[in-house]
Formats: C-alpha cells, structure tokens, sequence
C-alpha cells in the first residue's frame, strides 16, 4: 500500500498518522520544527486511558515531502486551508486521494478549488489535544464517516484495519453540519464566559440563548438545502449534559492565545446568512465578541 502523508500533524494529524503508523502504514507527519525534533528525540508521545505508547515516525517540516504519497490527511485548522492547501498543491501526486480531516463545512471544497481536485470530506469524531511538542493526549473516541466518494469504501477498510472505526456516508455533509450547530452553539459562550457546558446550561437564561442559536443554524442550513435532524435540540443539550465538565476548543484556543476557528463556525453561519438574506443575530453577535476578545489587547 502507498505512503500516506498527513499535512498539518497536530492533535488530530498526530492522533489518525499514528493509528496508521502503528498498523503497518507508511506515514510522514508534515508539521512544525518544534513537533518535528520533538519526535525525532522522543518519538511521539500518546496518553491514553489505557496509558502511554511512543510511535517512532517520521516527520518532515518541508510541504514537499507530501510528493510521492497515495493518501493526503489534511488536518490544518480551517482558516489555515488556502495556505497550507497552497503548500502542497505543486507537490502531490496526480492520483493522490486527499481527505480533509477538520471540522466546519466548508474545508473540503476550499480545499478543491485551491488543489483543483476533489477532496474527500470527513467527519472527525474524536477528543485529542497536544499538551506539548510530540505529546499527545486522548480523551476519547477515534472514528470517521467519510463522505460517499469511489475511493472511500476501500479507505473505510483500510482505516478500520488500523483501529479506526470508519463509516461511508452520503449523509457526511448533513453530518458536518450537525456538528457545526453543536459548535455554534456552545463553543464561543464557553470561549468567552471561560466557563464548561454544565455551568453554562444551569445559568438562567443560557438555554434560550442556545436555543435561538441552532435555530439560526436550522434556517441556514434549510436554506442551503440541508434538512437537519428532529432531535438536534435534544444532541446539543446532550453535550452539555455528558460533557459538563468540558470547556469549548475554541475557549481553549483563546486561553493558549491561538486563533480559534470561529470564522468558520458562527462566522460560517453569518456569512452564509448574508447571501440567503437570513438575519442571524445570535450568531452574529457570538462571532464579533470572540474576535473583538481575541484580538491583542490596546
Ligand atoms: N482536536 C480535536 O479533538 C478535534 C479537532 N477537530 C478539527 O480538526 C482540525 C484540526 O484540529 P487540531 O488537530 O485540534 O488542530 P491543531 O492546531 O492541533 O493542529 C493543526 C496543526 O497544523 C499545523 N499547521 C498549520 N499550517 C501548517 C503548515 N502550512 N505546515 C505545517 N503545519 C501546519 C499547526 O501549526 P501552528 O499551530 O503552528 O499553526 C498545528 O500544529 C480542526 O478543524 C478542528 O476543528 C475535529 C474533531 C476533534
Ligand atoms: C466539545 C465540542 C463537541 C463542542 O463544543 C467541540 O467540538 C469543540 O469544543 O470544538
């Protein structure tokens, strides 16, 4: 089998190069200095609960070293996808299959029309976060659901050798969108009351906040001809229950000083908004306080 390249080897990158690597795959991490000698000292570093294993891999800070490779695990955060897509467009293979492993829905087709080849969308059911250079830690789950394209089914088997639970679905896009709604809903509240879901969902109030903003999501996503399931209200509220504890990635991403991804989350929902001509306050609002409160202090 041909050499899988992951661009962008972060959490999610590190996590899915290193479930391959450890079956048998040939992988290159394509990634940062600071990752790349951290690995090669110490290979790459994964707490489980079930505790720790080191994978010894490669991992190449050069874009070039995608050439050659059958498989493309694109894991950049979303508003890196023009640039890093930029990157490696000269050097992949003309038959290179290329996966996008983020969350938001648009990364796939940015991703295309930048790399002017299909991309293959994936939903990215996982909680992993780095906690320094080459180590990585799990907090739970693994799998994927691919979007329904003619090299899937075999990549689905491929993955699932690796202990990647994998599904192929033509119902992966609604699925992007079902978590984008779980994002806008509760990511920046989280970011910027700095609080985890359960204290969000007990304040009073909070729940018609969240509630108005899946509506919102609803209507766009209505709206661009995606019909999302009944029982949503009741998935988000979930979140909160199971996930009380949790503080939001983008909350997470504010308290490092690292640029969240809420352009593409509510940000997604209000620049679609704006070409349907739907109003959507909420998210609006949630949209500009997280840049307003990520932006350098005067
Ligand atoms: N973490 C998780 O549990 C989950 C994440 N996701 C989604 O997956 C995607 C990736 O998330 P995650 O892995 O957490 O993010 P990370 O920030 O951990 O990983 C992305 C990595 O890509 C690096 N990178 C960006 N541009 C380049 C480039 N041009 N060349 C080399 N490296 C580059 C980044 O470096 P730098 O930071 O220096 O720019 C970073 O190390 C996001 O869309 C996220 O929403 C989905 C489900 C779960
Ligand atoms: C935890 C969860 C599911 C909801 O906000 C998430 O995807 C995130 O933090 O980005």
């Amino acid at each position: 089998m041909g050499r899988i390249a992951v661009m962008g080897a972060g959490a999610v990158g590190c996590y899915y190069g290193a479930m391959l690597a450890q079956a048998g795959e040939e992988v290159v991490l394509i990634g940062r200095p600071a990752l790349a000698s951290a690995v090669a000292g110490q290979g790459l570093i994964i707490d489980r609960a079930t505790g720790r294993e080191v994978v010894h891999l490669p991992v190449a800070t050069d874009p070039g070293a995608i050439a050659g490779a059958e498989l493309v695990l694109f894991c950049v955060k979303s508003q890196d996808t023009e640039a890093a897509g930029r990157q490696i467009a000269p050097h992949l293979a003309p038959d290179a299959v290329v996966l996008s492993l983020q969350n938001g829905v648009g990364n796939a087709e940015r991703l295309a029309a930048i790399l002017g080849r299909p991309v293959i969308p994936a939903v990215v059911y996982v909680a992993v976060g780095m906690t320094a250079a080459g180590h990585l830690r799990h907090h739970g789950r693994g799998d994927l659901v691919l979007g329904d394209a003619p090299q899937s089914a075999a990549l689905a088997t491929r993955f699932a050798a690796a202990g990647i639970p994998t599904e192929v679905s033509a119902g992966a896009e609604t699925a992007l969108w079902v978590k984008l709604t779980i994002n806008c809903a509760w990511n920046a509240i989280s970011a910027l009351t700095r609080q985890p879901y359960g204290r969000i969902l007990a304040a009073p109030g909070a729940e018609g906040v969240v509630s108005g903003l899946v509506a919102e999501c609803r209507a766009v996503a209505a709206a661009s001809g995606i019909t999302l399931p009944e029982g949503l209200e009741d998935d988000v509220r979930r979140i909160a229950e199971t996930m009380a504890g949790q503080m939001s990635s983008t909350a997470q991403d504010m308290a490092r000083g690292r640029a969240t991804e809420i352009g593409f989350l509510n940000g997604e929902i209000v620049r679609r908004a704006g070409l349907l001509g739907i109003p959507v306050p909420l998210n609006a609002a949630m949209t500009v306080l997280v840049q307003l409160a990520e932006a350098p202090a005067v």
